[in-house]
Formats: structure tokens, C-alpha cells, sequence
């Protein structure tokens, strides 16, 4: 059975590795001609533990293929799973200008009869238009099925998400092809949830909104904390013991971000509006976030007066350890409010740096190591938890910053340790260290 996966990005990527790992044909097929070479030469383009291994394991025993010919992508196909991106126009809702792109290519260069599975995140009703998309195109000769399968992998853990996730969701109103998909699935032994189309599309965007929701929630419970006392973090862990509540998704911080939260949260409040519903919870989700990323900021100006002129260090760019993806990361506002303010930037990242480069440029500085972009500093932000980060000394801010004044946005240090260190710690949901 030949299986094409169209789209070689996280989720792309990830499940064709992941299935060829269990022993299905792949082929991985991209427009994105550079990205095809360096997979071909055994190297992920994306920054994810574990992942080139995998690569060239699979590579070396012929069970995956790379490649940017779209022909040799769908000829023979018995399943194409659609792994495009779907960004956020500016009115929020989903561009699904690359998953209708692809819907023509597979009319157009499939030779038998296939199941097109969706993976990417969709509004409800798209499953349908991608059908129809084919159906126009497709030779009178030819039978396509469509599945939806919305994925559920985290950046930074995306192999271990595949292997051991939750459920599996396929969503079909054809019976047989949903079959289909659960057995190509089956050898991950995972649950599996069986739905309608239009049910399996809600699900992602249900999940995500949920979480985010549960984000937004502790971190207003965090801004209240620091108002009438409390811990954020004994709080979390007593509401989270509940097992009703469940203990994840409750850590405070400086909000949330990443490529997938505040896309798929904007684009079903969209969809919502289409319907003319008000989803309040929603909107207070969105908002809330937007406030959550400007709050240590506006913190450090109130603690400091004006930071015009001041070195300031941020350590962590990335919206979460172990990605280097920046996309929607409360850095990149932190970065644009300190510009706007006239303070000195220095930033540190164990890999993020590249990416702030290409969008900043020369306006900041960047730090060979988090020591260095502490040199002389007079304020710091802490806004990624990577270890590297965690585990520094606190002596370090000491030793190396002009007054250590540290604005933590992932409660990375002990309250008693900063208190023992002599810092000035200011963090999310707890007392300040003054
Ligand atoms: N990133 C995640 O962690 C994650 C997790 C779950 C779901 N999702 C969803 O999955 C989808 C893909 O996300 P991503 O982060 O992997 O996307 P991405 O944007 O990183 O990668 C998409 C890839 O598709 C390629 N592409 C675009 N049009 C194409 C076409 N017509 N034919 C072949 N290739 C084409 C691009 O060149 C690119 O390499 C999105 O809808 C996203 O919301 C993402
Ligand atoms: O308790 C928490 C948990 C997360 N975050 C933040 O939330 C964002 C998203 O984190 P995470 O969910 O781990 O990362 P993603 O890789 O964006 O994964 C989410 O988005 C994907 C794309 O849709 C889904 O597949 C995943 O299930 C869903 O967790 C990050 O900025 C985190 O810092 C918090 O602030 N507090």
C-alpha cells in the first residue's frame, strides 16, 4: 500500500517518520524543493529531539522517500494525508489557500482510486469543500474517499506524542475508509475515536480551545494571587489533584503561543461569527492571553520607571522549550515593547536566535551564551523555561548583571532561593522578592 504524506512540516514530517517507522511505504512529497534535499540527505528542517535519527534510520531500510515531484507524490497513491499549513488570515480566520492547492494536485495526478485524509486544522465544512475541490477535477474514472484526522502532537515532544497519544480521531461519513485509516494506524495501538466529518474537525479545535482556556484561567488566577497572596503554584497543585481538573495545563506563565493555540483560538471564534454566535469564554481567552504577554513589561516599567537606554536581557525566545519555533512567542512582543521604549536589547536563546535575527536584525544584540547576554545588564526577563535556563546559578545574575533585577515569566527559580541570592524576582503568581 502506498501512502503519500503532502507537507513536510511539523505534522507532516512527524506522522510519515512515525509511520514508516512501523513499517508502512511513505513517500513524503513538498513543494518546497530545499526542504526535500536536506531530508534527502537524512537531516530534519525542523528542530525536534529524536527526529534525524529516525530519518535516516528509515531512510537507509528504503520504507521512506522524500521528494518534490509532484507525480511520482500521487501516482499509485492508495492514501494521501494532507499536512499543509492552514496560517491565520488577518481577519483571523483559516487560509486554506495550500489545503485547496493540493486538493487540485491530487485530482489532478492521482492514478487510482484513493482515500485523501485531512490532517491539518480545518474550520468545520472544510473536509467537505476539499471533496468537492476533487470531485470537479477528478477524471470521470476515478473514486476519492475523504478522512479527516486532526493531530494533536506537541512541538518539542512531537515522536513521543505520535507514538503514545491519547486517541486517535478519524472522522468519516464513509464507514470503509474510516477503516481503512484505523487499520494504517493500528500498529501504534492507540484508542481510537470514531466520528463524522464535520465532529472530527470540531474535536481539534474543542481540544485546543480547551487548553488554552485552562492556560488563560491559572494565569488570572496567578494576577490575582499577586493582588490578595497565595502561591500560584500551591494553588495549581491543590485545584489540579482534582481529578476532574486533572493537574495539566496549569502553569502559570507569560501566556501562551506557538504556531497552533492563538491561530486555532482566532479562527473558530471566526467561525463562530459566520454563525453568528458570540462565543464569549472564547474572546475572554484571546483577550486575557494578549494582556498575560504584555504584563511583565509593563511590570519592569512601573519597578523601574523608564527602561530608555537601559541594557535589558531577555533569555528564552522561543513560545516553548525544545522548538525553535518563535511564531506568536511572547518574546517577540517583549522585543517590540522594549524597542519602542528605546532600551538596550540583548537576547539569549539555546536555539531561537536565528529566527530573531531574520526579524531583528541588527536592533538587537544577541549573547554568545546567557552569561554573556547578561553582562552589565540592569534587567533580565526570563521568558522561555529551557534547562539551560532553569539550572543557571542565581549567582550568575549576580555576578554578572549591573543590579540583578529578574522578571521571571515561568516561575523558573525558588522564591527562597532568590530571596537567599539577594535578587530583586519578580514571577507569575507569587509574592515579589524586593
Ligand atoms: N505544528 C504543530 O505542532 C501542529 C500540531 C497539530 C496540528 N497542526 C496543524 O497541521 C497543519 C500543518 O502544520 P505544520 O506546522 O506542520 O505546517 P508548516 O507550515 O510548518 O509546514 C507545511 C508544509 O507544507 C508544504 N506545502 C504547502 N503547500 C503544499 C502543497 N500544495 N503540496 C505539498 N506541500 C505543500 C510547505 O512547503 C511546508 O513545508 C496546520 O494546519 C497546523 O495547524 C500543527
Ligand atoms: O501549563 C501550560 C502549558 C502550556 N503553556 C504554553 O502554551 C503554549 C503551547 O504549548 P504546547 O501545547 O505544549 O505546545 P504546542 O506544540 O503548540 O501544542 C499545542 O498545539 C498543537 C497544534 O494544534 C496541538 O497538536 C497540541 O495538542 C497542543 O498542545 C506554549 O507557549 C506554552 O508555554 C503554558 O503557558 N502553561
Amino acid at each position: 500500500m502506498k501512502i503519500t504524506i503532502t507537507g513536510t512540516g511539523y505534522v507532516g514530517l512527524v506522522t510519515g517518520v512515525c509511520l514508516s517507522d512501523v513499517g508502512h511505504q511513505i513517500t513524503c512529497y513538498d513543494i518546497d524543493q530545499e526542504k526535500i534535499d536536506l531530508l534527502n540527505s537524512g537531516k530534519s528542517p525542523i528542530y525536534e529531539p529524536g527526529l534525524d535519527e529516525l530519518i535516516q534510520k528509515n531512510i537507509a531500510i528504503g520504507r521512506l522517500l522524500f521528494t518534490a515531484d509532484v507525480k511520482e507524490a500521487y501516482s499509485d497513491a492508495d492514501s494521501i494525508f494532507i499536512a499543509v499549513g492552514t496560517p491565520p488570515n488577518d481577519d483571523g480566520s483559516a487560509n486554506l489557500s495550500y489545503i485547496e492547492s493540493a486538493a487540485i494536485d491530487i485530482a489532478k495526478y492521482i492514478t487510482k482510486d484513493c482515500i485523501v485524509v485531512t490532517k491539518s486544522t480545518v474550520p468545520v465544512g472544510t473536509n467537505e469543500h476539499i471533496g468537492r475541490i476533487i470531485q470537479e477535477q477528478l477524471p470521470a474514472d476515478l473514486k476519492v474517499k475523504i478522512v479527516s484526522n486532526p493531530e494533536f502532537l506537541r512541538e518539542g515532544s512531537a515522536i513521543h506524542d505520535t507514538f503514545n497519544g491519547d486517541r486517535i480521531v478519524i472522522g468519516s461519513d464513509d464507514q470503509e475508509a474510516g477503516k481503512t485509516i484505523e487499520e494504517i494506524y493500528a500498529p501504534f495501538k492507540l484508542p481510537v475515536v470514531r466520528t463524522d466529518l464535520r465532529s472530527a474537525e470540531m474535536i481539534k479545535y474543542a481540544s485546543n480551545s480547551f487548553l488554552a482556556l485552562k492556560i488563560s484561567f491559572i494565569n488570572e488566577i496567578a494576577n490575582l494571587c499577586e493582588k490578595v497572596g497565595g502561591n500560584i503554584e500551591q494553588v495549581a497543585t491543590g485545584v489540579g489533584l482534582d481529578k476532574r481538573i486533572g493537574n495539566k495545563f496549569l502553569q502559570a506563565g507569560i501566556g501562551f503561543g506557538g504556531s497552533c493555540f492563538p491561530k486555532d483560538i482566532n479562527a473558530l471564534n471566526h467561525l463562530a461569527n459566520e454563525y453568528d454566535y458570540d462565543f464569549k469564554i472564547l474572546k475572554s481567552v484571546i483577550d486575557v492571553n494578549r494582556l498575560q504577554k504584555e504584563r511583565l513589561f509593563h511590570k519592569a516599567k512601573e519597578t523601574l520607571g523608564s527602561l530608555s537606554g537601559k541594557k535589558v536581557t531577555i533569555l528564552g525566545l522561543t513560545f516553548k522549550p525544545n522548538t525553535d519555533d518563535i511564531r506568536d512567542a511572547a518574546s517577540l512582543k517583549m522585543i517590540q515593547d522594549l524597542l519602542l521604549e528605546d532600551a538596550v536589547v540583548t537576547v539569549y536563546d539555546p536555539v531561537g536566535m536565528p529566527k530573531v535575527e531574520k526579524l531583528y536584525g541588527d536592533k538587537i544584540q544577541y549573547g554568545s551564551s546567557a552569561e554573556k547576554a547578561l553582562e552589565n545588564s540592569e534587567v533580565a526577563f526570563i521568558l522561555t523555561e529551557w534547562d539551560e535556563i532553569k539550572n543557571l546559578s542565581l549567582e550568575t545574575f549576580k555576578n554578572y548583571m549591573k543590579k540583578p533585577i529578574l522578571f521571571d515569566g515561568r516561575n523558573c527559580f525558588k522564591l527562597e532561593d532568590a530571596e537567599n541570592h539577594g535578587l530583586q524576582y519578580y514571577s507569575i503568581g507569587r509574592r515579589p522578592i524586593v
